[in-house]
């Protein structure tokens, strides 16, 4: 036998009713079903209770509500029986509704609301939406009674939570069943009545214990709570995506979970059926084949160790400190009685076993007055200074972890407290019940949705990775790699477990350490503000004190200076990503040097964005070389300022002013003259022949230097491009001559059986890299499987943007 409950949500329309007529059968399968339990109409309740109140107040706009309850109920029969049943249907309701007519009318009369009353006019939302589903049940084929629970469940006289008399309720049930071959019974919930007649109501929660009881007395083999929602959730689905549904709970888990914020059942409602083991099943009416979630009596082996995290909000904490309170019997009777009698409910209460401070959370609208019955208790205390302080912290909230296995597993707080640590999520206090089912923890409410997540991770998916990255350089794209990590950090942790941390940032001036990971909100102020000096051997001893399995240092100067660290940082078994590519065009020696350390050492030297930025250029030469695929020919556009600027350059503006642009957009080198001399080209050209196993030097290179010769000499950036104006005519001339041949200018480089080149050619308008755009780059590769046509690759090949989203790839490709 089982016995079900449809909450409100769930008889929220007559669509909504139907479709429960139609698969009712189906979802009570073999076995019998002895009744079901049906709130009122979603919202009738309310509305009964505001229309009592105004009648109350002598306010008869209730009337008006009248009207439309009535049209309500009588349109859900018109739309859910066949007109040959509506007649007597509608007179059915129309005796109801009379009848509560005449109840409100006379509340208006006297203008007093008695709770009394009050209980009788409630209980026709359940009388009305119970007498048309039991006759729409029937028009199914379903054979079934209407069960006024009110003949049957006998209460005192406590109007709006009246106390069930169980053992006469239990036996009025059974005979009424026994009368009836056991026949279903469709069931108003949340009335009662007294043992003489008056009607009475069951409080918060009413229908699902009317429910519980059925099932008590019936022994039922499951009680079925059909609600809106798959069943219980791990978490709140709003905060925590992957929150699934828990398809098991112990019965105290299950009231854990509740008291902490997921309503899942209300406590005393369910004592009928947990005192007699009774399973209970949270299903979804609009998802009636999933198949929710079981409380019952605790399996002994269970998959999940904790069951949930929920979370309550708005929570104060009042600390009572001071020394005074060490080996002082009585004093936490003295501030529980003194909160009592105030009656302040206390949510959660924790003392250090120093006994020097008594932690109590409450909610905030307690706070003060608990503050002052605290003061008022324990003034001799404070005048005498025994007790210090009385502290009320305020916009806090509570997490708290369930789950019965927590008792015999070791290590669950710690994973707790090591998952909010690494968030950098402070607690203000800890409790753990003598049970061991609930741990709970008072965190801050701003980092609740951060700490919610960070707990479910670390319970429900396996083991989390911890990257500790260290960034020398936070110019242009150092600093767009510090804000896209900072950006991104919760995204990693929540969608790929993994905590990017950045425990280091160094400047040309100063040094910013941080064993934690530096919150990198504001990092630019913080790394101003540091005393430490810039010392990248400071560094090096930092890391080797602090390492971890995945510890990357990112190079993201332009400086040779950084790059005689390397060595020491890859014996290390540090990673090394570097955008910098001055590693990379020393001798042959260094090159092979640091790829053969990284080797060694079980670690990385990865440089992608030394070619084409974020593109994959230095990738695709891998992978042929990986392949055995031998290359031929290598032709591109591998500098994003000389792209912009011969796309660009069309005479509208002068040159000088297109490198200024380039210069604004991030495209050049520190000092934009490396990029017009052709060496920052040369440089890429010459690293993709050495990833690709020649063992050239930058001298090997052809260079076309389109700096003029007068303006090599040391100067500052802006002193060039100031004189550079000067040359603006003579880059025209160059212009026009190619237009007239009708060419375009593009600074190619070019890697083949000759010498290896980087130099401006006029190209005809159907050459490959004529196309481009912008700063774009574009890499073709020949070789014995791209023979007919090469392997293109292009796109924006300089900026921080793209720039730092490659340093990120190649950071994330060392991760192990
Ligand atoms: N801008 C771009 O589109 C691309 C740049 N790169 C490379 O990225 C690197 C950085 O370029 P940007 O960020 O544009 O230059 P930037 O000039 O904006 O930044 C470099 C930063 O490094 C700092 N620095 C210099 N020497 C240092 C030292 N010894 N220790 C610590 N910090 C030091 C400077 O103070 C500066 O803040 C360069 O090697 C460049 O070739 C690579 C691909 C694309
Ligand atoms: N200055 C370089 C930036 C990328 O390496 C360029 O212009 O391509
Ligand atoms: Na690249």
């Amino acid at each position: 036998m089982q016995v079900f409950k449809f909450g409100g949500s769930s008889v929220g329309t007559p669509e909504r009713i139907q479709e429960i007529a139609s698969w009712f059968p189906d979802a009570v399968g073999k076995q019998q079903c002895g009744g079901v339990v049906f709130s009122a109409f979603q919202g009738v309740t309310d509305q009964l209770i505001s229309m009592a109140e105004r009648a109350g107040a002598g306010d008869d706009s209730y009337t008006t509500d009248l009207g439309s309850m009535e049209g309500r109920h009588i349109d859900a029969i018109r739309k859910m029986l066949p007109s040959s049943q509506q007649s007597q249907a509608i007179a059915g309701v129309k005796f109801l509704l009379n009848d509560l007519e005449d109840i409100l009318q006379g509340v208006y009369l006297v203008k007093e609301l008695t709770p009394r009353s009050m209980d009788f006019i409630t209980s026709f939302g359940e009388q009305l939406s119970n007498y048309i589903i039991h006759l729409v049940f029937r028009h199914h084929g379903i054979d079934c009674d209407y069960l006024d629970a009110r003949t049957v469940i006998v209460t005192d006289d406590q109007f709006g939570n009246a106390e069930v008399d169980m053992d006469a309720t239990l036996q009025n049930i059974r005979n009424h069943y026994k009368n009836r071959d056991n026949r279903l019974q469709v069931i108003t919930g949340f009335i009662a009545a007294t043992e003489t007649g008056v009607t009475t109501t069951l409080g918060r929660g009413g229908s699902d214990y009317t429910a519980s009881i059925f099932a008590a007395a019936l022994e039922a083999e499951e009680l079925q709570i059909w609600t809106d929602v798959d069943g219980v959730l791990t978490s709140d689905p709003r905060v925590v995506k992957e929150a699934f549904t828990m398809d098991v709970l112990s019965y105290e888990e299950a009231m854990e979970l509740s008291h902490f914020g997921a309503k899942v059942i209300h406590p005393p409602t369910i004592e009928p059926a947990m005192s007699r083991e009774i399973p209970i099943r949270i299903k979804n009416t609009m998802n009636p084949s999933f198949p929710g979630t079981v409380i019952g009596k605790m399996e002994s082996k269970q998959e999940h160790i904790i069951k949930g995290i929920s979370s309550i909000d708005n929570v104060a904490l009042i600390r009572v400190q001071g020394s005074g309170l060490v080996g002082m019997a009585g004093v936490a009777q003295r501030i529980f009685g003194a909160l009592a009698a105030g009656r302040i409910n206390i949510i959660l209460i924790t003392q250090a076993s120093s006994e020097h401070s008594v932690c109590l959370a409450v909610m905030p609208k307690d706070a003060a007055k608990a503050k002052k019955l605290l003061e008022k208790e324990l003034r001799h205390e404070l005048s005498i200074r025994k007790v210090a302080d009385i502290i009320v912290e305020k916009d806090l909230s509570i997490i708290a972890v369930v789950g019965e296995n927590m008792r015999n597993t070791p290590g669950i707080a710690g994973k707790i407290f090591q998952a909010l640590g690494r968030s950098r999520i402070n607690i203000s206090a800890i409790a753990q019940g003598s049970s061991e089912l609930n741990i709970s923890a008072v965190i801050q409410q701003r980092d609740k949705a951060k700490a919610l997540r960070v707990i479910h991770d670390a319970f429900f998916y396996g083991p989390r990775k911890t990257a500790n990255i260290y960034v020398f350089g936070a110019g242009l794209i150092g600093g767009q790699l510090l804000n896209d990590i900072r950006d991104k950090q919760d995204w990693f942790l929540t969608s790929r477990h993994l905590d990017l941390r950045v425990n280091g940032i160094m400047n040309s001036k100063k040094l910013l350490l941080d064993e934690d990971g530096i919150e990198l909100g504001g990092w630019e102020k913080k790394l101003a503000s540091t005393r430490k000096q810039a010392d990248p051997g400071a560094l090096l001893e930092f890391v080797k004190k602090n390492q971890s399995p995945n510890t990357i240092i990112v190079d993201a100067t332009a400086d040779e200076a950084i790059v005689e660290w390397y060595d020491a940082f890859l014996k290390q078994g540090v990673a090394v990503v570097t955008p910098n590519k001055k590693a990379n065009t020393n001798d042959w020696e260094q090159y092979r040097r640091l790829s053969d350390l990284a080797r060694d050492n079980d670690t990385q030297f990865l440089y992608e964005t030394n070619v084409g930025a974020g593109l994959p250029f230095v990738e695709a030469v891998k992978q042929r070389v990986a392949s055995g695929d031998e290359i031929h020919r290598i032709e591109g556009v591998f500098s994003g300022t000389l792209s912009y600027l011969f796309n660009k350059f069309d005479g509208s503006k002068p040159f000088s002013e297109l490198v200024r642009v380039a210069r604004e957009n991030g495209y050049t080198e520190p000092d934009p003259r490396d990029d017009l001399n052709g060496m920052d080209a040369a440089r890429k050209l010459l690293i993709l022949a050495r990833t690709q196993g020649k063992a050239l030097s930058l001298d090997d290179i052809e260079v076309e230097n389109l700096v003029p010769e007068e303006l090599r000499g040391d100067m500052d950036p802006d002193t060039f491009l100031e004189k550079l104006k000067v040359y603006d005519e003579a880059f025209e001339q160059r212009l026009d001559q190619a237009k007239k041949e009708g060419k375009l200018l593009r600074y190619l480089a070019i890697l083949d059986d000759g010498t290896p080149r980087v130099r401006l050619e006029a190209v005809d308008s159907g050459h490959p890299v004529s196309g481009l755009e912008g700063s774009e780059n574009m890499l073709n590769i020949t070789t014995d499987a791209y023979s007919e046509t090469p392997l293109v690759i292009k796109g924006p090949g300089a900026g921080p943007v793209v720039t730092a989203n490659g340093v990120l790839n190649d950071i994330l490709k060392t991760i192990k």
